[in-house]
């Protein structure tokens, strides 16, 4: 199949999936989407919210003044750009950006200290504890911010979103727009998880198939959803008063821009929202289309933005392995799998011809496979998804419908059965980048190979690394001592 048409194949039909329409929600929005967050809110820690607001305001000023100092000493010793490994710009360099060092330090409300830590984290990661403080300062500040997947953006403006909320207030207040319907359940679960002992505050999809009757007026306090349906709910159907909106969440901003109509829809909700509104926009890659984008739709923004080096992770080691053909592509992905424990792999093929084939092909070989594909509803695909992040096959061969966001923590191995191209033949390398972060979420240590099967992907290949300023390293899959050091 022709490099073009295949690819704007899964292009159109990645746009239709936000306009599927008719799917019925199952158990994860509950019955009419709404899920509630939390059950068990402590009247003790609801006194110490109350204590933390009354605060005399000195006091504040104070810590004020010793965050910008401890700002101050860092930016001197240029640990913000250096050990942080982000580069902070700030529009405005006397802001209250501070860098804070656990979870405490965020002042988070109660409840929501709880939730975190419920969630097994610890400490806040690099991103989290350098926009947090932006996120949650008064006046909130608006936000453009980078960081490599798989490093907390998801958990960074959930926890800000969660704070900003007014509970007894039933109302609309913070929208979060995801580019799909995958990504919309999978955030919308860290809500439900992080906000889990704030009962009062609750959560609705605004996604295809979830119909609510004509002049309902919602009285949950976060929307999460595409931004079609989201549209439609705030201008057509008027669920949502626009004007009432606190916090804007714009997540995976490259996907979104490279999604036809996306880009339009996300600018004329923000184009209703009220001028005080706090504009959130996070994504892993930041191209200057996407930095243009962002910029349109987030005013005078604070930037947290990654040098080029820093957008791949080195936890995740890079291999290529050189094949002649599918068929040796298959064998060496078999070597791989006799060689080396794989906890869960996804691999990544250019068609979905290819990616039906090789899922046929390692079913014969004994492998649980789970094959996702462009041309699936998005309500099996959720289902696929769900089965693979719980662990019911351990291998998940997909086009680039799953490249982006998905969060599957036991994923030890990413393939690129095929290297990924734009539609001119060229390297795509957000695209890439997108891909083998499904792997080493969370500093956990990941494996990315890229088999290459011509002089045209060994072509790309450099360009991906040049791209990266990262040595990929040739593996020869026939040598199994090879393969298994790669995994010591
Ligand atoms: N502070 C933390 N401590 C421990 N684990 C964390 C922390 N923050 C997030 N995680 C976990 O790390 C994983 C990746 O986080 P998350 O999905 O928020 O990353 P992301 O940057 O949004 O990724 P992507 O760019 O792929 O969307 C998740 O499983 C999440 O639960």
């Amino acid at each position: 199949m022709a490099t073009d048409s295949w690819a704007q194949a899964v292009d159109e039909q990645e746009a239709a999936a936000d306009s599927i329409g008719g799917l019925t929600l199952k158990e994860k929005p509950e019955a009419n989407g709404t899920a509630a967050i939390a059950t068990d809110s402590s009247s003790a820690a609801a006194k110490s919210e109350v204590q933390e607001e009354k605060k005399p305001a000195d006091e504040d000023d104070k810590d004020d003044k010793a965050a910008q100092s401890l700002l101050n000493k860092l930016i001197r010793s240029n640990l913000v750009s250096n050990t942080n490994q982000v580069e902070v710009l700030q529009k405005d360099p006397n802001s209250p950006l501070y860098s804070v060092k656990s979870f405490e330090e965020l002042r988070l409300k109660p409840q929501l200290l709880n939730g975190v830590y419920g969630m097994g984290f610890n400490r806040p990661s690099k991103i989290q504890e350098t926009a947090l403080p932006m996120m949650l300062a008064e006046p909130p500040q608006n936000l453009i911010a980078q960081s490599q997947s798989g490093t907390g953006k998801t958990a960074a403006f959930v926890l800000a979103m969660l704070s900003h909320v007014e509970p007894n207030n039933k109302y609309p207040q913070c929208l979060c727009v995801s580019p799909t319907y995958e990504l919309a359940l999978q955030t919308g679960k860290v809500i439900e998880q992080m906000g889990k002992q704030y009962e009062e505050v609750k959560l609705v999809y605004a996604i295809r198939g979830n119909k609510l009757p004509r002049g309902t007026k919602l009285h949950e306090q976060i929307v999460i959803g595409t931004p079609g349906t989201m549209l439609d709910w705030c201008s057509k159907f008027k669920f949502i008063d626009p004007k009432k909106i606190k916090v804007f969440v714009l997540d995976e901003a490259d996907v979104m821009i490279a999604t036809q109509g996306h880009q339009d829809q996300s600018i004329r909700i923000q184009r209703m929202l009220p001028e005080n509104c706090q504009m959130l926009l996070f994504s892993a890659t930041f191209e200057e289309t996407v930095l243009n984008f962002a910029q349109r739709i987030v005013p005078e923004p604070n930037i947290i933005k990654l040098k080029r080096e820093e957008e791949t992770l080195d936890t995740i080691k890079q291999y290529y392995v050189l094949c002649n053909s599918r068929e040796e592509k298959f064998q060496a992905l078999c070597n791989i799998y006799g060689a080396i424990t794989i906890a869960q792999a996804m691999v990544f093929c250019h068609t979905r011809k290819t990616a039906g084939w090789l899922a046929g092909e390692l079913s014969r070989e004994g492998h649980q496979v789970a094959l996702l594909s462009g041309e699936m509803q998005v309500e099996q695909r959720a289902a696929v998804i769900d089965r693979f992040r719980n662990g019911k096959e351990k291998v998940l061969v997909t086009t680039n419908v799953c490249a982006r966001g998905i969060d599957v923590e036991q994923v030890s191995v990413v393939i690129n059965f095929d290297l990924p191209v734009d539609r001119d033949g060229n390297p795509d390398n957000e695209t890439y980048l997108h891909r083998i972060g499904r792997t080493g979420r969370f500093g956990k240590r990941g494996l990315a190979i890229n088999m290459v099967d011509s002089k045209s992907s060994m072509n790309i290949l450099n360009r991906i690394q040049e791209h990266f300023s990262k040595n990929i390293e040739k593996l020869d899959t026939d040598d199994l001592d090879e393969i298994e050091k790669i995994a010591s």
